[in-house]
């Protein structure tokens, strides 16, 4: 999918909202056992529930990678009954030397048709530029994480900055606002003003909200900008906000509700 569509679908929907299918095999509704692919299940009813809340859908692949070939069989139906106007993610934080990484591109653009893979740029240049060659398909790199780690290398002083400003500028050079988005937490809430300034055009995708704990409103404040440019991710607090029968009502009713905070910004 590109820029505009997805930008498109965003003013359409009224939503920047991302559903993340984090679907752990120990959370799932026990009456989905009694099926042959109890996580297959599971996701096509909460994509069933929340489709018309969100504009795309982020696939963490270590659920699936845990269950070895049953979970990749999961992802791949998974993928397959994701409606074709969302954006999907394979979050799957891939990066190493180029001839490798052009195996993981093919993987995750080619064999499993995601729109977008989530990379790791410490290895530099050659390890991110073979997700940038495939048309409408987008790197969406590590930029500032959400969770406390980061502050031991990203949040570092570096040069004049801090690591993760190097990082976020010197990757933006390599492709374009076309291939190119950057992961920030939305738990690191002082730094979204100053990556807004590092790097006004690009998407952001920004998880952290719900369980993690970071704000909605002052995420949508501090890093929206003319053409919305954010996907706000949120796992848990939708896909397990039940976990009964009605799990899938209430994935609706979570989805819903956080779409109807969105739409404020809109
Ligand atoms: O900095 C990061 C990068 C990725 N994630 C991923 O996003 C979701 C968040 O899940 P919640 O249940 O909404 O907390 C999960 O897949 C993480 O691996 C992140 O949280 N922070």
């Amino acid at each position: 999918m590109n820029r505009q569509t997805l930008i498109e679908q965003i003013r359409k929907k009224k939503s920047f909202l991302c559903v993340g299918l984090d679907s752990d095999i120990s959370k799932i509704p026990t009456h989905l056992f009694a099926t042959e692919d109890p996580v297959f299940e599971f996701n096509k009813a909460i994509i069933d529930a929340t489709k018309d809340h969100t504009v795309a859908y982020k696939i963490n692949t270590a659920f699936y990678e845990a269950q070895g070939l049953k979970g990749w069989i999961s992802m791949g139906k998974t993928l397959d009954y994701i409606p074709k106007d969302i954006f999907t993610i394979a979050d799957a934080k891939r990066g190493d030397i180029g001839n490798t990484a052009e195996q993981y591109a093919k993987t995750f653009f080619d064999t499993y048709p995601y729109d977008s893979v989530t990379v790791a740029p410490y290895m530099g240049k050659d390890s991110v530029a073979p997700f940038l060659q495939f048309p409408n398909k987008w790197a969406i790199v590590l930029g500032l994480t959400s969770n406390e780690g980061s502050k031991d290398f990203q949040l570092q002083p570096s040069g004049d900055g801090l690591l993760y400003e190097k990082v976020m500028q010197t990757v933006a050079g390599w492709g374009t606002v076309d291939n190119t988005m950057f992961v920030v937490g939305a738990t690191r809430k002082e730094q979204l003003e100053r990556v807004r300034e590092l790097i006004p055009d690009h998407f952001l995708l920004i998880p952290g909200v719900g369980t993690q704990g970071g704000d909605l409103a002052t995420v949508a404040k501090a890093a929206m900008n003319k053409d919305v440019s954010i996907l706000v991710n949120v796992s848990r607090a939708i896909i397990f906000a039940g976990s009964g029968m009605d799990y899938a009502d209430l994935a609706a009713k979570a989805a819903s509700e956080y779409r109807e905070q969105m739409e404020q910004f809109l």
